[in-house]
């Protein structure tokens, strides 16, 4: 079984992916953390998205990447590289690595490696790397409340946050579709665990946990 959950920005999808994921007993899969890795990895080499070198240097990194239900991890051998990819640095610069055809690549290619079950989560999920998926998610908020939920874990300030948002929306607007048969969920006026519950509901028979009450 794959569900998947895409979204804009800062709308929730890590954490309700792993929620869900927690629920079902099942991995999740964070496709925007191999994309954050590809843009750090190519910082640090000094190489430009569109720079013919960085796949070949992508693809010599002992790059290992853990889908686990309660959190990703991303290692680069001993390395740990989780909480360095989420910086504003990486935030700026990660739209132009997704734009890049060899590189989506590069990440659908270890996505599509892995064992089901799992939920993945990002913003092609549904439409273009598991189409076969059982139940397709699509969260929304506004800007604000989005911004106003990263300001909560980063240090910059509510309106620079909302502003590098509403960018990287635009960047990431051809890759950042519903699936036409995806549920869409404004996740503004729900709690977190509103928008998980809403979820575990709309799964078909048999994904779903069993019910306790
Ligand atoms: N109703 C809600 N739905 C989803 N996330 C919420 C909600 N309320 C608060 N949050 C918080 O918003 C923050 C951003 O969520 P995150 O999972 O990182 O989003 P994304 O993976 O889409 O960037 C997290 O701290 C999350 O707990
Ligand atoms: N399936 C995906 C996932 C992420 N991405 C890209 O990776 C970036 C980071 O994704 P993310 O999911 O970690 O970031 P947030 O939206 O959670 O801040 C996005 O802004 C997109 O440019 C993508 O193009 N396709």
């Amino acid at each position: 079984m794959i569900v998947t959950i895409d979204g804009v920005a800062a709308s929730g999808k890590s954490s309700v992916s792993s929620g869900v994921a927690r629920a079902l007993g099942v991995p999740y899969v964070s496709s925007g953390l191999l994309y954050r890795a590809a843009t750090l990895l190519a910082h640090e080499a000094g190489l430009a998205p569109h720079d013919p070198a960085l796949l070949p240097h992508l693809e010599a990194q002992p790059l290992r990447f853990e889908p686990l239900a309660g959190g990703n991890r991303l290692w680069l051998g001993e390395r740990e590289l989780t909480a360095d990819v989420q910086s504003a640095a990486v935030d700026a610069g990660v739209s132009a690595v997704a734009a890049r055809p060899e590189l989506r690549a590069w990440v659908d290619r270890r996505l599509r490696a892995l064992t089901p079950p799992f939920v993945a989560e990002g913003r092609d999920m549904g439409t273009a790397v598991f189409p076969q998926a059982q139940a397709k998610f699509y969260l929304t908020a506004s800007a604000r409340v989005r911004a106003q939920r990263r300001a909560a874990e980063r240090p910059e300030a509510v309106d620079e946050i909302e502003a590098a948002l509403l960018r990287r929306d635009e960047h990431d607007r051809a890759q950042s579709v519903p699936a036409p048969e995806a549920h869409v969920i404004d996740t503004g006026p729900l709690t977190l665990q509103g928008v998980i519950d809403t979820i575990l509901a709309a799964l078909p028979q048999g994904a779903a946990p069993a019910r306790t009450s």
